[in-house]
């Protein structure tokens, strides 16, 4: 595959390219490596046969308009994207193939699935959501925290809604809420935990990421899946199972 790995230079562009060495011919960023690094997409000529992306939802439009015009498929690791960032990659994945996710590893994606049959089947156990990222990170709740939310919710039928860091005073929990905690310090690579409270017990669904490479393994499959594909927006489970 001839990679353009966009956010060449940050913490996972650089994992990225550590495991896909050659592969990667060309970058998006603003810092100096091993292959070319441009700081924009019409400065690119290389032969690209896919796009992955770790860097920020700013490159978004850029990005997806390079892939329209050159038909390039598109994996999507970054984070923090609006509805309307959202929207665009719905558009856009009619005339590309794209993966979008917010986290690449294989066992966050089983734990979506987990999360979601625990919140179909305890229906009165209020449910909470936490996340643990290093210090640099920039967008709250994480990626991983959103999509463990719309798992919940897909599983009561869409009728939750988040609640954001809690502070002040309430009469009493709201039972269609989901509070998400984020956490930030030091060099954590990501955690997350899904808590189901029941009378008298609670279930912890945890996912621990000890290294960024689970990642960048995750979203170079991801790449190699999309290469073969017709334009629509696949998730990891599409990957997974081939
Ligand atoms: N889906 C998943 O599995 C995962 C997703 N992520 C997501 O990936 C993203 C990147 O994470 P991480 O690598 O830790 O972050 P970094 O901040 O380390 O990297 C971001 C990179 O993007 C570059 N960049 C930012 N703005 C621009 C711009 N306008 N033009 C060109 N380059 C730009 C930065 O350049 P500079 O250094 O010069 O600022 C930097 O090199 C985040 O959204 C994170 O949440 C992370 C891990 C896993
Ligand atoms: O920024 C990170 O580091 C991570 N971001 C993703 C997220 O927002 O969930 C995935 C992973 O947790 C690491």
């Amino acid at each position: 595959m001839n990679i353009l790995l966009v956010g060449a230079t940050g913490q996972m562009g650089r994992a990225v390219s550590d495991l896909a060495g050659s592969e990667i011919v060309a970058g998006i960023g603003r810092s100096a490596s091993d292959f070319p690094v441009y700081e924009t997409f019409k400065e690119v000529t290389e032969d690209v046969d896919v796009i992955i992306d770790f860097s920020t939802p700013d490159l978004l439009e850029d990005m997806l308009n390079f892939a329209e015009k050159n038909k390039v498929p598109v994996v999507i690791a970054t984070t923090g994207y609006s509805e309307a960032h959202v929207s665009l990659i719905e558009d856009i994945s009619n005339n590309v193939p794209i993966v979008y996710a917010g986290n690449y590893s294989l066992g966050i994606n089983v734990m979506e699935q987990l999360a979601e049959q625990i919140a179909r089947t305890l229906k009165n156990f209020d449910i909470e959501i936490t996340e643990t990222h290093h210090k640099f990170k920039k967008d709250a709740p994480s990626g991983t925290a959103n999509m463990l939310f719309d798992a919940v919710n897909h599983g009561r039928d869409g009728k939750l809604h988040k609640l954001e860091g809690r502070s002040g005073m309430y009469e009493s929990r709201d039972q269609n809420e989901v509070g998400i905690s984020s956490l930030r310090g030091g060099t954590a690579v990501g955690e997350h935990s899904v808590f189901f409270y029941g009378e008298d017990e609670i279930i912890e669904l945890k996912h621990t990421a000890f290294s960024k490479r689970i990642f960048a393994k995750g979203a170079l499959e991801a790449a190699e899946f999309l290469v073969q594909k017709e334009p629509g927006l696949y998730t990891v489970t599409d990957v997974l199972e081939g």
